[in-house]
Parts: structure tokens; C-alpha cells; sequence
């Protein structure tokens, strides 16, 4: 009898389930659903107003799309709930929310349901960048040594300076609440009825150190003495591995979901990191980059040391047996739908709707008939600031050589450059740190719909691309580790190793460099290192001054 495990990828917009048949590795089965309150970036469902950089999500969302997209799964498939071992679930991160001691959450329960702050905070909210900053600075002057571990700075974007916020902004919230946990972590206490924190994510997101733990009370009540015991009081020192199973499926929510009570759950991944078990990633010299809103870079190392440019390194983060390294750019597919979306001319919008495709496809289109350098253009990726070496999200994008002649597509084009040149600094962060990187691989949407970005990005690394054999990588690297949750006399595989050996994929499509494009962008590359520094690294502060004048 065929066996099956349910992976749910939790996205910036949407959630996606997908069916596995454990045994033939058959992807059953896909749904998806938008949230339906989307990314709250301008203001609250009541109207009321946020600020710059606020980025926010209603977790009811979540809750909805698993019961959405199971039920679609077993009524579309017709397969029997007693059939699926396990369930993983994956989430974007760090995206973070405040909860009851029950779960519930803050933004849910009287007197808070108009409290911006009582709401989920999701990975792009970048309106704790001050908070950023005062971290930093103070790791830096009390030498903390997992400063390094994290490429020398923590992000905005990272649990800490969210929770920073909230205290200094609205005490209320950090006061009234038990718990501040990862929404991926929150997903699993739903669906088992008990927290099981993941590894993974208190490691990349949390400054939770395998061997040392969360960072010293001394650290936390230099940051702010309200801060001093943060870990008993909001987190948690119950941190389990990625390959474990965090419980089994309560009755509500076999009731909600149509699935079977006592199914394993395993504890919860990073969307990022699901993609390194389903795209066959099990050793160094490799990275995988997972291309959708934004873009992850995985790479696996026996060793532990700090790089300059990366997030994160994690032992057993990704794999069991490896310390997975990440590094990431916070916008790519963003900085694509920033232009189709705001600047798109009305006579592309009608072509393309005419012809019914996206405009995506349409500039794709019109931009492969260009060559690399004939724009005239050279951009910086930074319309999301900048989570790679820079690592700050006060700095904004740029375009550079626009004339009365400049066309959509041209622009297109420079956009889709500009993040390969973002990933190509990472990529030369890591070989000068001696962490050679020999074959790029590629996941998540763009790496399957773009087949010009993909011979950019190969062209402007000088690396050859592997392409993921699915299309839902994160659900799949998640239906992997439900499968790691379930009782291995059921599955017949030993580990998630074993089972990540068998079940993932990649596809036949190799995208080799060509040398003479290799060579025309080394010089554009050039040029984008310079501009990366003068405006990045302090030379001309313009970028911050004009923040600054914005929120003024
Ligand atoms: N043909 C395309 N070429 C380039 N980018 C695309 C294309 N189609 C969609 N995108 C971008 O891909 C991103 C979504 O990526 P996806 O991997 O599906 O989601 P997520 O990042 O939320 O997991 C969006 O930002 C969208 O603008
Ligand atoms: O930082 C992350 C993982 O470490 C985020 O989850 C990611 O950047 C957002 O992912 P996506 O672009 O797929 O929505």
C-alpha cells in the first residue's frame, strides 16, 4: 500500500501544500492559497496607519491555508489520511509573533486587536534597523564572539532587534504577552498542541549557539535591562533538531485539517533551508540559491567559521552531519514585481494581456533579445536594502545611465543583473574566506520561470547552474522531514539523509557560462563593486540621509 507525507511551505504571500508518495518520490499533488489579508506593509485591516518599513501578516492566514490546501490535497488525490506518515511545514523567517501562554495570539485577544505591534512582524519588516544598530554595536564593545558567526552583523530582519522593538516602541505588548516565537514555530505548536522551537530557526534568526546557547543576561541587559531575562520570560531553551518530530496531530486540528489525529508533525524548517534535502545538497563546494521574493544561499561545511557577507551558519541546520551556512538577498523577485507592478507603460500592460501572458514573460522576452553592456545600464539591488555584506536596510536602490531612449525591457534586464552581481559578491565572499564554491544550484520560482535571469546569473558568476527537479522545492524538502518525524518501520528510511538521497531531485538543464558574455560582465561587475562601496561603505552616506529625511 502507497505511503505519503504532506510538506506546507509557508511563502511571503502564499502557502503551498504538496502530497509525496514516499516511495516513487511522485509529487501527488500541489495547492495553494493566497493569504488573504497579504502582506500588511501600509496599514491595519481597521484602516489604522504603519510606519516606514513595517511589514506585517494576520496569523489567522496560516491557520486558513492549512485547512485550504489539506483539504484540496486529500479530496483531489482521494488519498486516505491513515496513508500519510508525516507532515513537515516550512516557513519564511524570521518572521515572529507575540502569543498568550496558550498560543493565542497577542494581535487576537482584547484590547490588542488595533496594536500594530501585537501583530506577526514578518522576515521583510525592516522598521527595527535602529535596534539593529544599537546590537550591533553593543556585541561589538563587549566582544561577543558570535558576532562573527553571523558575518560581523545581525540583521534587522532577526529576532532580536524585532523583540528590541516592541519594547521600546509598545512595552505594552512585550508585557502582555507569554511567548514571542517564529510563525513556522507557532504553525507546529497549532498543529501538536505543545511548543517544539526549531533548531534551525533559533539559529539562523534567534542567536541561539548549538554549544553556547541564546546570548549572555550580561549581553541582553546591556541592550536594556527590561531585556535581562528575555530568554525564560518570551523564548525558549527547548530547542529541538530539524529531523525530529516536534508531537503528533491533535484532535482540533485533525478536525480542521481532515487529517488523521496522532500523524507526526516534524519540527519546523526555514523555507530556505527545505531546499537543500529536496535539491540533493549534501556536501561543500556547492550553494544553493533559492530564487522567489527573495534569494537564500546554502552551503554546507564540516566547519564552523565566520564569513564575512553571510547570515548565518547553523550546526545541523540544514542536514544532520554538516553546519549549513546562509547567506541571502531581501529582494529579487520583489525588485522584478516593483517594476511590472509601478512602472510597467500601459502599451506593455495591453501587449501583454493581449497575447495573455505575464509582463513578466513579455520583458523576459524582449530583454533576451539584448545583449550583456548594450543598455548602457548598471543598477544596485538594493530596493529592499541589503542583507549581504553590507547587511543594512537603511540604504536604498539606484539605476545608473538612463537616457531619453532607455526601454522597459532594458531596465528589466538591470534589475535582473544587479541581484546576480548581489549574489556574484556573495559568492566571492565565500571563496576568499577559503570556502570554495565550485556548482551554483538553483530553487523556488524564478530558477523554474526564468530562463534568461538563470544565464545571467551563470554568465555574471561564471559558474554553471543546476536547476531543482521540482518546482516546490520547500514543500518538498519539508514532505522529506515529515517523513524524518514518522516511525522509520513505516517509511522504511533510516534518516532524513537517506530519505533527502532518494526523494530529492534536480533536473537534466545545465546553464553553462558563455565566455564572451563572462567577459562583459566581469567589467560591469567591476563597476558595481565601486558603486556598492562609495554608496555602501560610508564614502557617500547619501542613501541614509535621504531615509532619514523621509521618516522625518
Ligand atoms: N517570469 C518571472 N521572471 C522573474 N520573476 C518572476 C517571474 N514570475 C514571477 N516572478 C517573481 O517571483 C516572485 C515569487 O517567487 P516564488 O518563489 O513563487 O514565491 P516566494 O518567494 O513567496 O516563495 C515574485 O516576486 C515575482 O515577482
Ligand atoms: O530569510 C529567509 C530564510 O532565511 C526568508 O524566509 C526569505 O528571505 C523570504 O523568503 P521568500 O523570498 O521565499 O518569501
Amino acid at each position: 500500500m502507497a505511503k505519503y507525507s504532506i510538506g506546507i511551505d509557508y511563502g511571503t504571500l502564499s502557502a503551498r501544500a504538496l502530497l509525496l508518495n514516499i516511495q516513487t518520490g511522485e509529487e501527488v499533488c500541489v495547492s495553494e492559497m493566497a493569504y488573504p489579508h497579504g502582506v500588511m506593509d501600509e496599514c491595519l485591516p481597521s484602516g489604522k496607519r504603519l510606519g516606514d518599513s513595517w511589514a506585517l501578516q494576520d496569523p489567522q492566514d496560516y491557520l486558513d491555508a492549512l485547512q485550504v490546501t489539506i483539504g484540496e490535497l486529500l479530496q483531489k488525490s482521494g488519498v486516505s489520511p491513515e496513508d500519510i506518515v508525516g507532515i513537515g511545514v516550512d516557513f519564511t523567517s524570521c518572521t515572529i509573533l507575540p502569543t498568550l501562554a496558550d498560543g493565542t495570539p497577542l494581535c487576537k485577544t482584547e484590547g490588542f486587536e488595533d496594536t500594530p505591534h501585537a501583530y506577526v512582524k514578518l522576515w521583510k519588516h525592516h522598521a527595527a534597523q535602529y535596534c539593529a544598530d544599537e546590537l550591533n554595536a553593543k556585541a561589538e564593545a563587549m566582544g561577543e564572539k558570535w558576532l562573527a558567526l553571523y558575518g560581523g552583523k545581525i540583521s534587522s530582519e532577526w529576532m532580536i532587534p524585532k523583540i528590541m522593538q516592541i519594547l521600546k516602541e509598545e512595552p505594552r505588548v512585550y508585557n502582555a504577552c507569554d511567548q514571542i516565537l517564529e510563525a513556522g514555530d507557532w504553525v507546529v505548536w497549532q498543529l501538536v498542541g505543545h511548543q517544539a522551537r526549531s533548531a534551525c530557526n533559533a539559529g539562523f534568526k534567534g542567536i541561539y549557539r548549538h554549544d553556547t546557547g541564546y546570548p549572555s543576561k550580561a549581553f541582553f541587559r546591556a541592550l536594556d535591562p527590561r531585556l535581562e531575562n528575555v530568554v525564560e520570560d518570551k523564548l525558549s531553551t527547548d530547542i529541538r533538531p530539524i529531523d525530529s518530530c516536534a508531537g503528533y496531530l491533535t484532535k482540533a486540528m485533525a478536525d480542521w485539517t481532515g487529517l488523521k489525529e496522532g500523524t507526526p508533525v516534524a519540527v519546523e524548517i526555514m523555507d530556505s533551508i527545505a531546499s537543500v534535502p529536496a535539491c540533493q545538497i549534501d556536501g561543500p563546494g556547492k550553494m544553493l540559491m533559492i530564487m522567489g521574493t527573495s534569494t537564500c544561499h546554502e552551503v554546507l561545511s564540516a566547519e564552523e567559521r565566520g564569513v564575512p557577507g553571510t547570515c548565518g551558519i547553523v550546526k545541523d541546520g540544514a542536514l544532520p552531519g554538516s553546519f549549513c551556512y546562509e547567506a541571502g538577498q531581501s529582494c529579487v523577485g520583489d525588485h522584478f514585481s516593483w517594476f511590472v507592478n509601478r512602472c510597467l507603460p500601459s502599451d506593455y500592460k495591453e501587449e501583454a494581456e493581449q497575447r495573455g501572458i505575464s509582463p513578466h514573460v513579455l520583458l523576459t522576452e524582449k530583454a533576451s533579445r539584448l545583449k550583456p553592456g548594450e543598455s548602457g545600464l548598471l543598477a544596485l539591488d538594493w530596493w529592499n536594502g541589503v542583507r549581504s555584506v553590507l547587511m543594512d536596510f537603511d540604504l536604498s536602490g539606484l539605476i545608473l545611465g538612463m537616457t531619453l531612449r532607455t526601454k522597459p525591457e532594458e531596465i528589466y534586464r538591470a534589475l535582473i543583473e544587479a541581484t546576480a552581481f548581489g549574489t556574484r559578491q556573495i559568492i566571492d565572499a565565500f571563496e576568499t574566506a577559503g570556502a570554495p564554491i565550485h556548482e551554483l544550484y538553483a530553487a523556488g520560482g524564478i530558477a523554474s520561470k526564468n530562463a534568461m535571469a538563470m544565464q545571467i546569473y551563470a554568465d555574471i558568476c561564471n559558474k554553471p547552474i543546476k536547476i531543482s527537479g521540482s518546482d516546490q522545492s520547500g514543500a518538498l524538502g519539508s514532505a522529506i522531514l515529515g517523513i524524518a518525524a514518522a516511525d522509520p518501520a513505516l517509511t522504511g528510511y533510516k534518516n532524513v539523509n537517506e530519505a533527502a538521497r532518494k526523494l530529492g531531485k534536480i533536473k537534466d538543464t545545465v546553464y553553462h557560462p558563455m565566455a564572451g558574455n563572462v567577459a562583459i560582465y566581469a567589467q560591469l561587475f567591476a563597476e558595481y563593486k565601486k558603486l556598492h562601496d562609495y554608496f555602501g561603505r560610508g564614502e557617500n552616506n547619501v542613501m541614509k540621509k535621504l531615509r532619514a529625511l523621509r521618516r522625518q
